[in-house]
């Protein structure tokens, strides 16, 4: 049973368990909440009983029924306690790990995944979905299954008791249900539309936070606003129509289960008359149908989260079949040697990016990736540290496949710096430190000086203790590649892969930045995406990239002599920018 709850509503082991105990205890409060009618009928049975023509007479007084009122108070107080701790208490710890597992399988997805996902839409899921999903358990789930076999348990009590006014009282149940049933298909139509409006208009939010400084640039703030509107129109008007149209529905099936009440008078109206019922069955049957469908109608008011379930808890299930890269978690290479085998690549289907690239970046060697731009030298660095997976041929570091290597196990041998420097709005010590968890100030502080981060830092108003605001927004291009590299440092890592910052540094930012860098690549694996003259200089190795195949690959001056590919790039580099080779 629970792997069935596991699976249907997407719960964890615990959760499913919560979820059974919160709808039995559900169950059992809704039994509680008959007992202000049980009394009233003790009551009746009691007094009504002789004056009735049943059998029967009056045994006890007024102190008698406060007591069991009391009693049955305090029995009511206690299974809705019991039933808060299981529903509510326990849903809200189940969503707390949800968010938490989702957080982590988010963490364990490959980049190809986040190319190809909005961020928003994430967020969403984590947060948005999350919380409506919490409130349906808390608030609908265990209500829906709960009041369901109530009815039918009380349903047969009440049949045995007297089946004529049972039948005058239940009929509406099953015509109020068919109303909802059948409109099911509409309504979950209704409320996918309306969900992904939503998503379309968040999407559109966050891609307008994004790209502001694009937006204000190219005075584009007329056209966002108005994409905006029409998408916020058209969510608006969805969302009405949904409203309306759940509006009418609950409405109808609410106004279905009170014609049950008027039967249940007509009906017993005529049995009494007839003699086939006493007057004390006949109340009795009234105040049931006063209050037996109280609990559905609960759950009626949460019909839309209802509804929208399946949606939700399909966006989860989404998410969590998601392939992550596994391999093994304890993995010591022989060597740092990087070995590229017929490698071949596509971000998209039909797209090949790289074809049989083959090249070997040797231990304690520079090698540098150069060539045209969109020649895949990114992709090759990227994939060397198995931020996606090869689509064919190998890659192997100390000869092990590294599609074998668990992606977090592998990226410790690695440190990374690569142009589009993220950083965190924190001081710039705690900055460096994400280099290496637990590194000792003075560790950061020798670091920082290597990477030349001491000239810039001394003139921020706090030090190394000043925040950098979001995303390092208050420092330069230059200044937060330095911060990069302190932070490599403090890993020191076997293999650096580094995209060099571009032409666009200016000449002291460009020289401190290579200070830093020879201080990170002496005695590593180093995979360089060359920019410069220098680096390309001092490589050991060069490999020309060219429309994502290996048109050339040896040391510089071996290129240079054979007059191919990169012989050629570099005189034509020479001419337009001396000093720098294009990248
Ligand atoms: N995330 C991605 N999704 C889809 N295609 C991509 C992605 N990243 C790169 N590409 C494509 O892959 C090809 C190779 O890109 P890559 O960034 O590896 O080239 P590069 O040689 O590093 O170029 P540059 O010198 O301009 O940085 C390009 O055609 C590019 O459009």
């Amino acid at each position: 049973m629970y792997e069935y709850f596991m699976r249907r509503l997407a719960l964890s082991r615990d959760g499913a368990k919560d979820f059974v105990k919160g709808t039995f205890t559900t169950f059992l409060l809704n039994f509680g909440l008959i007992l202000p009618a049980v009394y009233v009928f003790l009551f009746l049975d009691e007094y009504l009983g002789p004056l009735t023509g049943q059998a029967g007479v009056v045994h006890n007084d007024i102190r008698y029924y406060i007591g069991i009122a009391v009693l049955f108070i305090f029995i009511i107080w206690i299974i809705a306690k019991i039933q808060y701790r299981s529903t509510y208490i326990s849903i809200y710890a189940e969503s707390a790990n949800r968010r938490l597992a989702l957080a982590e399988k988010l963490r364990k997805l490959p980049l190809s995944f986040y190319g190809k996902k909005n961020l928003s839409d994430l967020t969403s899921t984590i947060m948005q979905d999350n919380t409506l999903l919490e409130h349906t358990f808390s608030h609908a789930v265990p209500q829906l299954f709960a009041s369901v076999i109530f009815l039918i348990i009380i349903g047969i009590m009440l049949f045995f008791y007297n089946w004529m006014l049972t039948l005058a009282l239940f009929w509406a149940a099953p015509v109020a249900l068919a109303v909802l049933l059948l409109s099911k298909k509409i309504q979950h139509n209704n409320h996918k539309i309306i969900y992904d409006k939503n998503r379309d208009v968040s999407e559109h939010i966050q891609e307008g936070l994004d790209t502001i400084q694009e937006i204000k640039a190219y005075s584009n703030e007329g056209k966002y606003i108005n994409d905006l509107n029409k998408k916020l129109d058209d969510y608006e008007k969805n969302l009405i129509r949904g409203e309306l149209l759940l509006g009418i529905l609950v409405n109808s099936a609410k106004g279905i289960l009170k014609l049950g009440l008027v039967t249940v008078i007509l009906v017993g109206a005529n049995l009494l008359v007839a003699g086939d019922v006493n007057l004390f069955t006949y109340l009795v049957f009234l105040i049931l149908a006063a209050h037996i469908f109280e609990p559905i109608n609960e759950v009626f008011n949460n019909l839309a989260a209802l509804f929208m379930l399946d949606i939700r808890i399909n966006r989860m299930k989404e998410i969590e079949a998601l392939p992550i890269h596994t391999g093994m978690t304890e993995f010591t290479p022989e060597n740092f040697d990087i070995v590229f085998e017929d490698v071949g690549f596509s971000y998209e289907t039909g797209k090949q990016v790289l074809q049989n690239v083959s090249f070997t970046a040797k231990q304690g060697e520079i090698t540098a990736l150069v060539g045209p731009s969109g020649g895949g030298k990114s992709t090759s660095a990227k994939l060397a540290a198995r931020f996606w997976d090869v689509n064919s041929g190998r890659i192997l570091l100390g000869k092990q496949d590294i599609k074998k290597v668990d992606p977090e196990t592998l990226l410790k041998y690695y440190s990374v710096v690569f142009q589009d420097v993220v950083l965190f709005n924190t001081s710039v010590m705690e900055n460096i430190r994400i280099g290496r968890h637990g590194a000792s100030d003075k560790e950061v502080l020798r670091v920082a000086t290597l990477a030349q981060c001491d000239d810039f830092v001394s003139k921020l108003s706090d030090g190394y203790q000043t925040v950098i605001g979001e995303n390092g927004e208050k420092l330069s291009g230059g200044e937060r590649q330095r911060i990069s590299i302190a932070r490599a440092l403090l890993k020191d890592a076997p293999i650096v892969l580094l995209d060099e910052a571009t032409a666009s540094l200016d000449v002291e930012n460009e020289t401190r930045i290579q200070a830093g860098i020879s201080e990170l690549v002496r005695n590593k694996t180093v995979l360089v995406i060359a920019h410069r003259m220098r680096t390309v200089a001092n490589a050991d190795k060069i490999v020309v990239l060219e429309n994502g195949m290996v048109k050339e690959s040896g040391k510089p001056e071996e290129l240079k002599s054979a007059n191919g590919t990169f012989a050629n790039m570099v005189r034509r580099q020479m001419k337009t920018i001396p000093g720098d080779v294009a990248g």
